[in-house]
């Protein structure tokens, strides 16, 4: 089978995308075709795969596949694409426009023209706190705020909570001696989050900038996560590292987001998106 596709990324954080307003496919076909795209020796290389529908409930929807064929509830990055594909293709007619994912509607508005936007900024909605919410093993309705987790006999403080996906935040005093590779994938799977979790590691650098870095649920090691760059922003503030309803610089390995959790609770973000290829996939099941 034949599949047009485009390649696009957030900050190095790259999908590839399927426009099914054109096209639709099998729902068995997703989750074997990211793990088979996404392999850079024998598919095109990615983070993994993600779908640009029509929706009943939003001017879009979009859904996120990881590099392990697992499915994901949101995706910042995606999200910025999808935006810029959506507009540079009139697929909505204005700026501003809404779009459904697993985790909630959110709304997004571009800045540029048809022919090029260049930024991007997304209402991520409100985070969820409570451990039932993340989920996180523990009494429901309580919040996880640098409590004791003790991994590979090592004890660290972890601060977790749900912004479109689960995630478990750490803070670190150097951010490229950050555990990464070590901890990250142990971390992701481990059984406390039931439902699996992002984790990144967080270096406060003032209380308007942090560095970041992060091992994604599903594909491992990425330059860039926006849902991750959101909670990490959110987990600073919880902890009184950064200020709350101001922009916060955070540094991701590819580069730069703008987030702000603001005082209404919702969380906002700003960035990039760029297109690097369009083609076909030949897709042999
Ligand atoms: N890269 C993404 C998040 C993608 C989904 C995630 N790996 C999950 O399964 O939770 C982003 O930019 O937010």
């Amino acid at each position: 089978m034949d599949i047009p596709f485009v390649k696009m990324h957030g900050l190095g954080n790259n999908y590839i995308y399927l426009n099914l307003f054109e096209k639709n496919y099998d729902e068995d076909l997703f989750s074997p075709l990211a793990k088979s795209i996404s392999n850079v020796n024998t598919g095109i290389g990615s983070d993994g795969l993600i779908l640009i529908q029509p929706s009943e409930v939003a001017d879009l929807r979009m859904r996120i596949f990881n590099k392990d064929g697992s499915e994901g509830q949101n995706c910042g990055n995606g999200l910025r694409c999808v935006a810029k594909y959506v507009y540079e293709n009139n697929l909505v007619s204005s700026t501003l426009f809404t779009i459904e994912t697993k985790a909630a509607i959110v709304s997004a508005e571009v800045f540029g023209n048809r022919n090029k936007i260049h930024k991007i900024t997304v209402d991520m909605g409100p985070p969820l706190l409570k451990r039932s919410q993340i989920p996180m093993l523990g009494s429901p309705d309580e919040h996880v705020v640098g409590e004791k987790f003790i991994v590979n006999g090592e004890q660290l403080l972890v601060t977790a909570l749900f912004l479109g996906n689960p995630n478990a935040v750490f803070f670190v005093d150097e951010i490229e001696e950050a555990p990464l590779y070590e901890l990250g994938a142990i971390i992701t799977d481990d059984k406390r989050f039931p439902n699996r979790a992002n984790v990144e590691f967080v270096e406060v650098i003032n209380e308007k900038e942090i560095n970041f870095r992060v091992w994604e649920r599903g594909s491992g090691v990425t330059e860039a996560c926006g849902t991750g760059a959101c909670a990490a922003v959110i987990a600073s503030v919880l902890n009184g590292l950064v200020l709350k309803n101001e922009d916060i610089i955070v540094h991701l390995k590819g580069g730069d987001l703008t987030i702000k959790w603001a005082d209404d609770d919702h969380v906002w973000m700003t960035g990039p998106a760029e297109v690097t290829a369009t083609g076909i996939f030949h897709w042999e099941e």
